[in-house]
């Protein structure tokens, strides 16, 4: 299976150049040539483990690494690491499925693919005889910087620099980050939001200077963002993992589909959906939620995309974005691979702020129902399913959870279908606390979590725990347009 850039202009490269270099050199996003399928004896659907079913899926699309390699990787990452052995279990309540993907270290989705980019990386550096330390640039809106340092913490051969918004995350997602260890682990606060530092980490990427200098002092640069094509791969097992689950419970007879909702705002997790749908996983179709800042839902409902609008730091800051970079890889696929379609329109995004998709291809939108919910929505759902399901659900779960009921209303459609739970309620507690009841708004980090450990009835969760009792090892904030600088000093400094 080869790769190639969305944007075209770059020759075809295998899985383990695509991981290494994370983005394409002419500023596209790798992409598979094409799709394989899933083809497997009936039962495989309930009987595979998570870990035997991401092996499976990941074999057809990383044909340059091993049976063994990828088997391997994948029992490193998907391990004790995680508070259960099904790893990203379905939990029903109140005739809803969650899929539940904050079971691993740092409680958030991201987990799932950044427990294992590690392994596929430092295996893809070998397979291109790569000698140089990887520099894996990463900007995050709260989740991914966590888990992207937690994975990288410490791995031979590598540095990591992630960049947040200071303003634009959850107090625990900072605590997270501002306390993780590791010697070659660096975040970096901008005063500024996380649209800022993804454009600038992309500029970077193709930066002949930078990529120079790096290359001079023998380094390289990789990315743990879903940019990366080893970031979302692995995120495709869950969707099939999933399925199997329903099956399991007799929701489903086997064959017959179920839909999915997604909270995003880089558009990578639900379009992991999409290739799980494109390799034969079944899947009806794909609500994709989006929370105050609803560019993806405008962008389906009228065919434009347009990044020029207020900008709102809400409840579900994962989700606090407006340049969706992963949509860029569904317009290579939507437009029959039209690299010259894509590049004009990324270029109008870039110049212009916007652009609209010719009628005939928004047409083809048939897979995607789009919606959003707002804070006032959000709190309602959490507030409401906690109070009549007795489970508690974060903000950007709840996201999805009312744009479902707003499909189902519009749409009368019943197939059953699974949210996509993408954190743990201890990564937000006082949006949750906010929203079940009336508690004092000056409660530190600590009492919090407490809180929801009570009204979950858990002890704190090991990530949690160490976030309580780390010391603070990282203080920077600095201006977007200093990320550069900041880099160097930091990757440069003894
Ligand atoms: N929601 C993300 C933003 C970056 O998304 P990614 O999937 O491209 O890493 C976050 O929490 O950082």
């Amino acid at each position: 299976m080869d790769y190639r850039s969305t944007r075209g202009s770059e020759k075809y490269v295998t899985a383990s150049q695509a991981i290494l270099e994370g983005i394409a050199p002419d500023g596209g996003l790798y992409v598979p040539v094409n799709f394989p399928t899933i083809q497997v004896e009936p039962d495989w659907w309930i009987t595979a483990s998570y870990q035997e079913m991401a092996q499976y899926i990941l074999t057809l699309f990383l044909t340059d690494f091993t049976e063994d390699e990828i088997k391997d990787s994948i029992t490193m990452a998907y391990d004790t690491l995680f508070d259960t052995p099904t790893i990203a279990p379905v939990r029903h309540h109140g005739q809803v499925n969650y899929l539940e993907l904050f079971h691993g270290p740092t409680l958030a989705f991201k987990d799932m693919a950044l427990t294992l980019l590690p392994h596929l990386l430092t295996l893809a550096a070998k397979k291109q005889g790569m000698d140089r330390e990887l520099i894996i640039l990463t900007a995050t809106s709260g989740d991914t910087g966590k888990a992207a340092m937690a994975g990288f913490a410490d791995v031979p051969g590598t540095k990591i620099v992630v960049f947040y918004p200071k303003e634009g995350v959850s107090p625990v997602q900072e605590q997270q980050m501002v306390t993780q260890s590791g010697h070659n682990t660096f975040v970096v606060g901008i005063t500024g939001n996380f649209d800022d530092a993804q454009t600038r980490v992309k500029e970077l990427f193709i930066d002949q200077a930078m990529n120079q200098e790096l290359a001079h002092q023998e380094q390289q640069l990789s990315s743990a963002n879903s940019i990366n094509i080893g970031r979302l791969l692995p995120q495709v097992a869950y969707y099939a993992y999933a399925y199997g689950q329903l099956v399991k419970s007799g929701q489903l007879h086997l064959g017959e589909p179920m839909n999915v909702a997604v909270p995003t705002g880089n558009f990578g997790n639900i379009l992991a959906a999409y290739y799980a749908k494109k390799i034969g996983v079944p899947i009806q179709q794909l609500v994709c939620a989006s929370n105050q800042n609803h560019v993806l839902t405008d962008f389906f409902n009228q065919g434009t995309y347009n990044r020029q609008r207020d900008f709102f730091i809400t409840t579900s800051p994962s989700m606090d974005i407006l340049v969706s970079s992963n949509l860029e890889r569904f317009l290579y696929h939507l437009t029959d691979e039209d690299t010259e379609l894509v590049t004009q329109l990324m270029t109008s995004l870039e110049s212009n702020g916007q652009y609209t998709l010719p009628v005939a291809l928004q047409a083809r939108f048939s897979d995607f129902y789009a919606g959003y919910a707002d804070d006032t929505l959000v709190k309602k759902t959490i507030y409401e399913t906690y109070i009549q399901d007795h489970y508690l659900i974060e903000p950007h779960t709840a996201v999805a959870k009312a744009v479902v009921k707003q499909y189902q209303d519009v749409t009368g459609d019943k197939t059953p279908t699974v949210i996509v739970s993408t954190a743990s309620p201890f990564k937000f507690p006082q949006a949750i606390l906010e929203a079940i009841g009336d508690y004092p708004t000056d409660l530190s980090i600590s009492e919090l979590v407490t809180e929801i450990g009570s009204l979950t009835n858990q002890d704190l969760p090991q990530g949690i725990q160490a976030m309580l009792t780390n010391p603070i090892r990282h203080h920077l904030v600095i201006h977007p347009d200093d990320m550069k600088d900041t880099i160097l000093a930091l990757i440069h400094q003894n």
